[in-house]
Order: structure tokens, then sequence, then C-alpha cells
């Protein structure tokens, strides 16, 4: 419990008058991959986006409940919603680049977030977050290319990269290989595992397969509801839950 990065308590997430998440409570820490699971609709990306507050964009949406980074409230008023981004860092479905060059994508968040004094910091942070995603070689000689120039596959790492440019604690990822060919997405997939243990990585997606391969615990959701939350393995060999037996064995959802 102590060593959570992240804790939500009795989250509950509305649209209106619709309850879109009913009273989750779980703890993610600092060197695990978490995976989320679960049938379409069931509250995944809500849930997801509550622990960055991406929810405050949508004009409808109410959390209730705890969110604490560190054991700080990311509801609080005090709390500054640009730095929490960049703290808690986030991959969506479809790779969006800016529509500037490779490098302005990665130098955006240092900048402004005043992490470079001089070119040469940022030329280093720039360098550093393309390699750590695993696109340094493929792009080093065109980093003034503009960044929709890139392949689908190569666009999610360079907005990985924009995420780790700003040196996050969590990062949050929201199906980020739906839009992927296969190669792509193991790539995507490899990447997750050198990144584990330096950022905590919640990921949600719809490939049971990837969840296996990529997470050390796994959440299953329904209706709204965590049902279970534990070793990625035992989700997935011998969950404790009848709907989550249901789900992985493809009973339903
Ligand atoms: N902006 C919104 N306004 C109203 N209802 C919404 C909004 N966004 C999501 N919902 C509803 O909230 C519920 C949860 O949606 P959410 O996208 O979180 O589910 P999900 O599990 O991520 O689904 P999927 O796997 O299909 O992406 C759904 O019933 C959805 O229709």
């Amino acid at each position: 419990m102590t060593d959570a990065k992240l804790s939500a308590r009795n989250v509950s997430v509305f649209y209106g008058a619709t309850r879109a998440i009913d009273d989750v409570s779980m703890d993610i820490t600092r060197d695990e991959v978490v995976a989320f699971i679960g049938p379409s609709g069931c509250g995944k990306s809500t849930f997801l986006r509550t622990l960055n507050r991406m929810n405050d964009t949508v004009a409808n949406a109410r959390v209730e409940g705890t969110i604490l980074l560190d054991g700080e409230d990311v509801y609080a008023p005090a709390m500054d919603v640009v730095e929490l981004r960049a703290r808690v860092g986030m991959v969506f479905q479809k790779p969006n680049p800016f529509a500037k060059s490779i490098y302005a994508n990665v130098a955006y968040g240092p900048s402004i977030h005043g992490l470079a004094r001089h070119r040469d910091d940022m030329d280093r942070i720039v360098e550093d977050a393309l390699r750590r995603a695993g696109l340094w070689d493929e792009v080093k000689d065109r980093l003034d290319a503009s960044g929709t120039t890139l392949s689908g596959g190569q666009q999610q790492r360079l907005c990985i990269a924009r995420a780790i440019a700003v040196d996050p604690e969590v990062i949050l990822m929201d199906e980020p290989c739906s839009a992927l060919d296969p190669i792509a997405t193991a790539r995507i997939e490899e990447l997750i595992h050198e990144l584990r243990g330096r950022y905590a990585i919640v990921i949600v997606t719809h490939n049971m397969q990837q969840a296996a391969r990529v997470s050390q615990r796994t959440a299953f959701f329904n209706l709204g509801r965590l049902v279970e939350f534990g070793a990625t393995s035992d989700i997935f060999t011998n969950p404790v839950e009848e709907r989550t037996k249901d789900y992985i064995t493809g009973r339903y959802g």
C-alpha cells in the first residue's frame, strides 16, 4: 500500500446522470505494468482518464472519490493540471503527433516545462527520449521532417518519446496498438518491457494476449465495476470470479 504511485479510492465517474465507473479502488505501484481489460463500454478508458484528469475536458463528466499520486490529491484545487499531465503522461489509441518536426514534437513538453536552458540541453533531452522510445536510429537523420511523415508504428513511438521527454512518473496507454500492424505492435510491446521499472505503466487493451505478454497485474472491469485485480498469470489461468473466467475464455464480451 505504502509504495503506491497512484491510488484510487472509491472512485465513481458520471457522464450526466449515467454512472460509467462505480466505486473503484486500486493501487498501482511504481515498478509495474498494469493492464485494464473488459468488454467494450465497461469503463476502462473512463477510469484511465480519471488518473490524469483527462475527463476535465469532457463537459458533462464528474468524478467522485479520491485519486492520489504519491499521496497527493490529483483533484485538489491547488493541483496544477499541466504539471499533472507531465507527471502522468498519456499515449492514445491513434498516434497523434503534432504537425511539426520530429524534433519539435519531442521538444515541446520540455520547452513548456522549462527543462532545457540551452539548445544543447534540448538536443540531449530529445535524443535521450527518442533513444528510450526505440526510435532514434530510424529518425536521427531526419529530425526536421514532419512527425506525420512517419509510419503509424513510428508515430506511436514518437508519441511515447513525447511523453517520456518530460520525465513522467506514470504513462497511461489507451489501446496504443489498436491502429498498428503486428510488427509495429510487437515493437511497442518490446518497448513497454524496456520502460518497465522506470515508469509505472497502465495499458488498456482489448487484446488479451497482449495483456498477458506485457503486464504483471491485470484489472478486469465489467459494467463500470472492478471485478477482479490480480497477478496477470492468475487472472488468465486461475481467475477467482466467474465473470472473469467467462470473459477470458471468450464466453462473453
Ligand atoms: N463523453 C461521454 N459522454 C457520455 N457517455 C460517455 C462518454 N464517454 C464514454 N461514455 C460512456 O461511458 C461508458 C464507458 O465508456 P468507456 O469508453 O470508458 O469504456 P471502455 O471500456 O473504454 O470501452 P471500449 O473498450 O469500447 O473503448 C460507456 O457506456 C460509454 O458510452
